[in-house]
This record gives structure tokens, sequence and C-alpha cells, in this order.
């Protein structure tokens, strides 16, 4: 019998979900970006620059940006790197990744960039000092393989940071539910003419693991020391845990 999983709030098989997630972003990826700070009014930014923070990312480091769509974390973790360092760019969509790759040059960042799926990384093991997701576990299908794949290239020492919607603060449901399935649809239709996408993050987000849920993922995925840090009232959390 086939696997089933989910894509929103329908269930599916296993096999059809990465199809139906590769649509959804091949349909937003060229406004991608406008519609990340109109959606969140620019809280992305904070969110990403949190992580980046407590990432502990430092000169000569490498990072694997892993689902890292247009480059957001890149472009800043570069920086971080400096020339001595390397940041890699990757993502399963090539939508995705050619804008990403784009915007990078535009910012005059050379870096490597590579197609991928984050539940087969090409990379050696216990290879990055860091290993970020942003905005993309919630995509996976398999969740713990992508996770365990991750920890895998990690150096020993080496930390992922998992930055992700979340279980918001329980008064704040009635109103964050009125936002995500009657204000994003509608977003997504006049800016990008496809509310369906934008339906699918409201239902993908109320689909993915709480705070604690994936805090468990990841200790059984073998990582250590997991926190999280909520952030905007738990609209986002950031989680880190160490590979030992
Ligand atoms: C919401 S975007 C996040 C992009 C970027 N990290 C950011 O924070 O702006 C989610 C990304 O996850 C990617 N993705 C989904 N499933 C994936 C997989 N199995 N492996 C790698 N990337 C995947 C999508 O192609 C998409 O670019």
């Amino acid at each position: 019998m086939t696997n089933q999983t989910h894509f929103g709030f329908e269930t599916v098989a296993e096999e059809e979900k990465a199809g139906r997630v590769a649509g959804v972003f091949s349909s937003v990826a060229q406004k991608y970006d406008i519609m990340n700070d109109l959606m969140s009014m620019g809280l992305h930014r904070l969110w990403k620059m949190f992580a980046i923070e407590i990432s502990g990312v430092g000169s000569g480091d490498r990072v694997l940006d892993v689902a890292g769509g247009t480059g957001d974390l890149s472009a800043a973790f570069a920086k971080r790197v400096g020339p001595t360092g390397e940041v890699w760019l990757t993502d399963i969509n090539n939508a995705m990744l050619t804008r990403g790759r784009d915007r990078l040059l535009d910012a005059g960042v050379l870096g490597p960039v590579a197609q991928c799926d984050a539940e087969k990384l090409p990379f050696p093991s216990d290879h990055f000092d860091c290993v970020t997701v942003a905005f993309g576990l919630r995509n996976m299908t398999h969740k713990e393989s992508a996770i365990a794949e991750m920890r895998r290239v990690l150096k020993p020492g080496g930390r992922l940071l998992v930055l992700e919607f979340s279980k918001v603060w329980k008064p704040l449901e009635p109103a964050y539910d009125f936002y995500s399935f009657k204000i994003l649809p509608w977003l997504g239709s006049k800016v990008v003419n496809d509310p369906d996408s934008y339906r699918y993050l409201a239902e993908s987000i109320r689909m993915h693991p709480d705070q604690a849920t994936l805090k468990s993922m990841m200790e059984g995925a073998g990582l250590a020391r997991v926190d999280y840090f909520n952030l905007t009232a738990g609209v986002v959390a950031l989680h880190r845990g160490y590979k030992l």
C-alpha cells in the first residue's frame, strides 16, 4: 500500500507531495521576496537576523543553507564567513535556486550553489560547522530523514538551526487564523495571481509539528542540547541542536 502524507490539509500519496510542493514554489519564485515582505510585514528579516545571530557562525566557517530558496540566509552568512569560509546555497527547486543565485550575484556574493533534496544531501559526513533550514522543513515529505541528513553532514560540535512557522500563542489564534485563511490567499491572488499557493502556506503551517514535537524529532535524529526560541509569540520558532 502507498504511504500517505499531508499536502496542506489534503492527504496525498508520499510520491505526490514533492511534485505538488515544486508546483507551489515554481509558481511563486519570481514574486517570492516581495510576498515575504508583504505577508510578514517585514518580520521575516528580523527572524532571519535572529537565526544568524544565534548561529555562532564566524570567519572561515563552512555553512550549508538547505532549502535556501532565494538566498537571504546565504547572503548574510557569506558576509560572516568572509573569504576563507564557504556558504553553500542549496534547494530542490530550480526556479527558486536560479532566483537565489541571481540575487547573490547582484549582491556581489560568489558562492557555490547546488540543486539537491534535503533528504539526500550530496555532501560528505562531518563537513559543515553550521546547517540551516529556514521555512523549508515544513514542505519536506520525510522530515525525520531530512533532519538525519542535515545532522550527518555536520562536523562534531556543529549545529543545526531550523527556522520555521510554529504554534502561535493560544490567545492570538483567532486573529492569526483570520489572517492566514482570509488575508494570505487574498494577497496571493492580488500579487502572484495564485491564491492556492498561499492557502497551502497557511494549511502547511497548521500541519507542521509544534515546538515540543520538533524538538523531540531533532533529539530522535541524534542532535543534542536541543533548545528553541519562540519569535513573535510563536508564529515562528528557531530550533537549535548540536552534533556531539
Ligand atoms: C518557503 S521557501 C524558503 C526559502 C528560504 N529558505 C527563505 O527562508 O526565504 C521553502 C523552500 O524549500 C524548498 N524545498 C522544499 N522541499 C525541499 C526538499 N526536499 N529539499 C530541499 N529544498 C526543499 C522549496 O523549493 C523552497 O525554495
